[in-house]
């Protein structure tokens, strides 16, 4: 801020400076990287309100910078959702720009995990739900906000949450006003594919609220580093932990931060797996208590797949790196819940193995059994159309390739059959229950996650172009056996 425009921003003693002949300052809310946000009173309506007073950013025009704020928090200020701040003017005088929005008596997340540490689970999983509906409601009018980040959601101590700066990056990103090259938002909070120079997505904004719900959840940010080089680095090429949280919570939040786009779960599985966290406490999901370094390590469950390159991008960011840092071995997976009524033990499947398990192709229907010596292919497929005993709802690619070609695959050792099968029931038990299978169809079903037996993991693959066999399926049948009429799945087959 200029000294000019410092000046002009101090309150006086006489009464407070009056913006746009109308609102009167009467304090400071809070400062942050873009300018001084004031308490003030519009003397028309006769209401407290709050103004975001913006600096004009090194080097940008002050008429192209106003005219651009004013076009974008125009827009976005149309937004009409509870958990958005409403803004309720925009004001360009006396070289600043200020934006007058609804004042919201609350701490930001971040204000709230400095002072508190990690919040609770159901606590993280309400404000991660009010946050998405902010986002759906923008994202569906065209608007991606770009510096969803801690200090830029409000949570008030009635649960209620609100987002703010809608418009504010997406003004400020403009090379008239902005140098090439520079970075527009917050690094820590900021999207892989944002980093590599693509434009924002409304992907990019679930990204960045799966960072921010990461920090609420444990009390330290998930790609924060010590320089900003090495923070960007950290979330191109690294996978967080998660310490604290299991469960839906953690599915969420993991699911969130997929590296690739394509690969992030939707807004209806974040949604149904916030849903969920906000109503009920996993078993040990709560250990605020206990202290980082005490507490068990627990990876979080692959997100469940939209579609095969998405779960490559699950596949290849978890298991592939996690698996050659050797994670795999070491921790835990998310844990499905081990009393899930619905979850039928896993199988092994190929040499060894429980049975065969040789499809046609991928997501297909059978009738026959899951049993011990057993055959499943070509022969005994069926359309999903028609009747069937067994549906695959959910597959993962070659698992273990470390993302970089198949010669590399050979060499990464087989993980050992627990960690596979707790991997393997994460993975099916959360796509079970985050909208893959059809909810109304769910209460009748049961599922099974079905391995590569250790001797499948290791055959190499019959031709050099072939994936290794190392995919988990994920499995649905009647409970207490009988036909499915119909697809029960939400897969294209
Ligand atoms: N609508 C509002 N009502 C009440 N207080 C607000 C409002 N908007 C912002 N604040 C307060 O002002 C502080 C500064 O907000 P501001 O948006 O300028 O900073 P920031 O988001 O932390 O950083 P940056 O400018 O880098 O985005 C916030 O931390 C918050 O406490």
């Amino acid at each position: 801020m200029t000294e000019e425009q410092t000046r002009q921003a101090t309150p006086r003693p006489d009464g407070g400076r009056v913006v746009a002949g109308r609102y009167t300052i009467l304090g400071e809310l809070g400062r942050g990287g873009m300018g001084v946000v004031w308490r003030g009173h519009d003397q028309v309506i006769g209401r407290q309100v709050a103004i975001k007073e913006l600096r004009l950013p090194d080097g940008a025009e002050e008429a192209v910078f106003s005219g651009r704020v004013l076009r974008e928090v125009r827009t976005a200020g149309r937004l009409n959702d509870p958990a958005i701040v409403t803004v309720f003017d925009v004001v360009a005088e006396d070289g600043a720009t200020f934006i007058v929005m609804e004042l919201v008596e609350a701490p930001t997340l971040g204000d709230l995990v400095r002072r508190h540490g990690p919040l609770p689970p159901q606590q993280v999983a309400a404000i991660g739900q009010q946050v998405l509906s902010a986002l759906r409601t923008a994202h569906a009018a065209g608007i991606v906000h770009r510096d969803v980040k801690p200090g830029n959601i409000m949570a008030g101590a009635n649960g209620r949450v609100k987002l703010t700066d809608f418009g504010i990056a997406t003004a400020i990103d403009d090379p008239r006003l902005t140098a090439s090259g520079t970075i527009v938002g917050s690094p820590a909070f900021m999207a892989p594919e944002r980093l590599a120079g693509h434009e924002a997505l409304p992907a990019s904004d679930l990204w960045s609220l799966g960072a921010a719900l990461f920090l609420a959840a444990e009390g330290v940010m998930a790609f924060e580093r010590p320089t900003t080089a090495a923070t960007l680095h950290a979330i191109i090429t690294e996978v967080p932990y998660l310490t604290r949280v299991q469960g839906p919570l953690a599915s969420a939040i993991m699911g969130l931060l997929v590296s690739k786009p394509e690969g992030r779960i939707s807004y209806d599985q974040a949604g149904h797996l916030l849903g969920i966290a906000a109503q009920n406490t996993p078993p040990g999901g709560i250990t605020s208590a206990v202290h980082p370094a005490s507490a068990p390590t627990q990876f979080a469950a692959a997100p469940a797949r939209r579609s095969r390159r998405g779960w490559w991008a699950a596949a290849g960011a978890l298991a592939g790196v996690v698996l050659l840092a050797g994670g795999f071995l070491a921790g835990q997976w998310w844990a499905a819940d081990p009393g899930d009524p619905a979850m039928l033990p896993t199988m092994t499947y190929g040499q060894g193995g429980d049975l065969q398990f040789e499809p046609n192709r991928a997501y297909s229907c059978f009738n026959g059994r899951l049993q011990t010596g057993y055959s499943l292919g070509a022969d005994n497929e069926v359309s999903c159309d028609k009747s069937h005993e067994l549906e695959v709802y959910d597959e993962t690619d070659s698992l273990g390739q470390g993302g970089s070609g198949h010669s590399d695959a050979a060499f990464v050792a087989y993980p050992g059959a627990e960690p596979l099968r707790r991997y393997a029931e994460a993975f099916c038990s959360m796509s079970f229950h985050s909208g893959t299978v059809a909810e109304t169809a769910r209460p009748g079903l049961d599922y099974r996650a079905l391995v590569p037996s250790q001797a499948a993991w290791e055959q190499p693959p019959e031709r050099s172009y072939e994936d290794p066999v190392r995919s988990v399926h994920c499995l649905v049948s009647k409970k207490g056996g009988g036909q499915l009429t119909e697809a029960v799945t939400h897969k294209v087959r």
